[in-house]
């Protein structure tokens, strides 16, 4: 029987979860899979090795055995047939840069990253094909309404599993299938990536809603008109519809907006009770890719000719050029217009 090697890169919440994920379902299918984990820290390699616990990331979830973490960032991806990528989106760059002369041909790129690169407002997809030098399809992306804690404790879940070719994303889905989380493969690569970004800011808006005390009506409406600034960048961009209205568009947001766990609608929450970005992004030991990604959204959809009210506000917020009690204000005054473009 042939040995799939996995490398997994980044043993945060969402790293971690999947590698689970990965051997719960090599378990399974009895499929003889080496997944390697990657972390930056020792004492988080120690602690996934000899106690299967990562208790900053993933509390007391017990992780499979099988999961072999190391700090060694070469021999992680070795030989690997298919590595996936969970670190920060704007730390990735740098980390592709030095895997790249390790990479095994026709080896399958998975990104588990939600946000876009500041510099070049790059997807995480194009980031990774650009500074690997691999084929676009060989490049799969993973995203839907996939909070990490909860498919740790194992509770049912729906993911989108995108590539532009097909039998890829089928592959990848082969490797990511246990009882517990059912993946959709979808070709759109650009909708199902941009539903992920754009998610992190609206939950921003959304958790500064909660921060000013205001109800489910206003987050509802920031929720609902959030989507349709999200489908109408993606749509320009040259993603489908079809996508915004599935798992990885309205699915994760609805999951980002309503859970107390979003890192985003939290950092979105000390915002509206008057914490500056400083002072959240020390408080919060983890990453709300929305605070970072939030300038490039509205970067790449004025260059578009895009309008993302919503989007604008977060960031003049960010920016400390908005006071979120404001925001409401400035939103609603906007010129009236048709909800939906005849
Ligand atoms: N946590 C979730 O529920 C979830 C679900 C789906 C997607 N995601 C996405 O997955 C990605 C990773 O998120 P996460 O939740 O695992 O984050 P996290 O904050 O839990 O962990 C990030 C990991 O990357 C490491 N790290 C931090 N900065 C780094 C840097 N500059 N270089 C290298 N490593 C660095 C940290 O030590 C940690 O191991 C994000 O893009 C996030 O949006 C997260
Ligand atoms: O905790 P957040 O806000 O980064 O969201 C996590 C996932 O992206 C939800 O699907």
């Amino acid at each position: 029987m042939t040995v799939t090697k996995i490398a997994v890169l980044g043993a945060g919440s969402w790293g971690t979860t999947f590698a689970k994920v990965l051997a719960d379902c090599a378990a399974d299918t009895d499929a003889e899979t080496v997944i390697t984990l990657w972390a930056r820290r020792a004492e988080v390699a120690e602690s996934i090795n000899d106690e299967h616990l990562n208790p900053a990331y993933t509390r007391d979830i017990r992780l499979p055995a099988s999961i072999q973490a190391t700090t060694e960032l070469l021999e992680a991806v070795r030989d690997a047939d298919m590595i996936v990528l969970a670190v920060p989106a704007q730390g990735l760059r740098p980390h592709l840069t030095q895997i790249k002369d390790e990479l095994k041909p026709g080896v399958l790129v998975v990104s588990l990253i939600k946000g876009l690169e500041r510099e070049t407002g790059l997807r995480m997809s194009e980031v990774i094909a650009e500074e690997l030098v691999i084929a676009e399809d060989q490049v799969v992306v993973v995203s839907g309404p996939n909070l990490a804690m909860e498919i740790a404790r194992q509770e049912p879940t729906a993911s989108v599993v995108a590539c532009t070719n097909e039998d890829n994303a089928k592959k990848v889905v082969s490797y990511c299938n246990p009882s517990y989380f059912r993946p959709y493969t979808n070709t759109d690569v650009i909708g199902v990536e941009m539903g992920g970004v754009v998610k992190n800011v609206i939950a921003l808006a959304v958790g500064m809603c909660d921060g000013q005390n205001l109800g489910d009506n206003s987050k509802a409406s920031v929720i609902t008109r959030g989507l349709a600034e999200t489908t109408r960048l993606a749509l320009k961009l040259g993603g489908r519809a079809e996508t915004l209205a599935g798992l990885a568009g309205l699915g994760d947001l609805v999951a980002t907006c309503a859970s107390p766990l979003s890192r985003n609608r939290t950092a979105g929450r000390m915002l509206g009770q008057g914490k500056t970005v400083l002072e959240i992004q020390t408080e919060m030991k983890q990453v709300a890719e929305g605070m970072k990604s939030a300038k490039a959204v509205t970067q790449v959809a004025r260059s578009n000719g895009v309008e993302m009210p919503i989007c604008e506000a977060v960031v003049r917020v960010l920016e400390d050029r908005l006071v979120v009690k404001d925001m409401a204000n400035l939103l609603l005054s906007r010129d009236l217009k048709a909800e939906v473009r005849p």
